[in-house]
């Protein structure tokens, strides 16, 4: 005989029923969150790795073979890029070459820098598939570590202003190999007595064959600006 329900009330066929319906949602529930914590994962680790990814492989140049540069985006982001910069590997592999200073050579002859980690791939005996992504940090992670170096920008916006110059520099800036400057730092028209050093040190710091940026706007209107620039260039 059933047990009475509570407050004494008649047990009624429906409930045993009812209750495994309970369980069945609940368990249904249960498995519905825990795919959801896993894809939420799934999702933020490969918008970790949304930053350009080196493989290292010898010789090769094409983007997306294996073990070779790409970008994380996949090919329908790297087909808005030009055939060439697709080609290009994204982060060479010399940046990840730790340079060290030339030993002191016994004939007074100034030595060569020389390269560390001659076997990684990209370079003459190269190691090829058998390197390992592993042993180069990736370019975000180069920068954090304090690799790189700052650079005078190569290229520069220059307005005119509420042209959408911004939205120009937010594009441009969105490919791995463009280190833009955030805000503008007015350097040929209102800080140019500050001297050059000024300006390279408010630049973002830079990996080879990474191109330096920045933009403002009333450069378009300054007098002096043109010169300036060109003057820097020949530097
Ligand atoms: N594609 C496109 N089409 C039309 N309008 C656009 C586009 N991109 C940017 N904008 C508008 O440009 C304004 C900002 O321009 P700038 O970034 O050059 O501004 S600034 O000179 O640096 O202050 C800003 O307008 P305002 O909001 O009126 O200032 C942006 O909305």
């Amino acid at each position: 005989m059933a047990p009475p329900g509570p407050a004494g009330a008649l047990p009624t066929s429906a409930e045993p029923l009812s209750r495994s319906i309970f369980r069945k949602f609940l368990l249904m529930l249960c498995s519905l969150l825990t795919s959801l914590y896993v894809f939420y994962c799934l999702a933020e680790r490969c918008q970790t790795l949304s930053g350009p990814v080196v493989g290292l492989s010898g010789g090769g140049e094409e983007a997306g073979a294996p073990g070779r540069g790409v970008l994380a985006g996949g090919p329908r982001e790297l087909a808005v890029w030009p055939a060439a910069a697709q080609r290009k590997p994204l982060l060479q592999l010399q940046q990840w070459r730790r340079r060290r200073p030339p030993a002191p050579r016994a004939n007074g002859e100034e030595a060569a820098w020389e390269e560390e980690s001659p076997g990684l791939a990209g370079g003459p005996g190269g190691s090829g598939a058998g390197s390992s992504v592993a042993e180069a940090p990736q370019g975000t992670l180069a920068l954090l570590l304090d690799e790189g170096s700052k650079q005078l920008p190569q290229a520069i916006i220059i307005g005119v202003k509420k042209g959408g110059t911004r939205a120009l520099l937010e594009f441009l800036r969105l490919h791995p190999d463009v280190r833009a400057l955030g805000s503008e730092p007015h350097f040929f028209d209102r800080c140019y007595e500050r001297g050059l050093a000024w300006y390279r040190d408010l630049m973002p710091r830079t990996l080879d064959g990474q191109i330096t940026m920045e933009k403002t706007p009333s450069y378009f209107v300054t007098r002096e600006a043109p010169a300036r620039i060109s003057a820097m260039s020949k530097d």
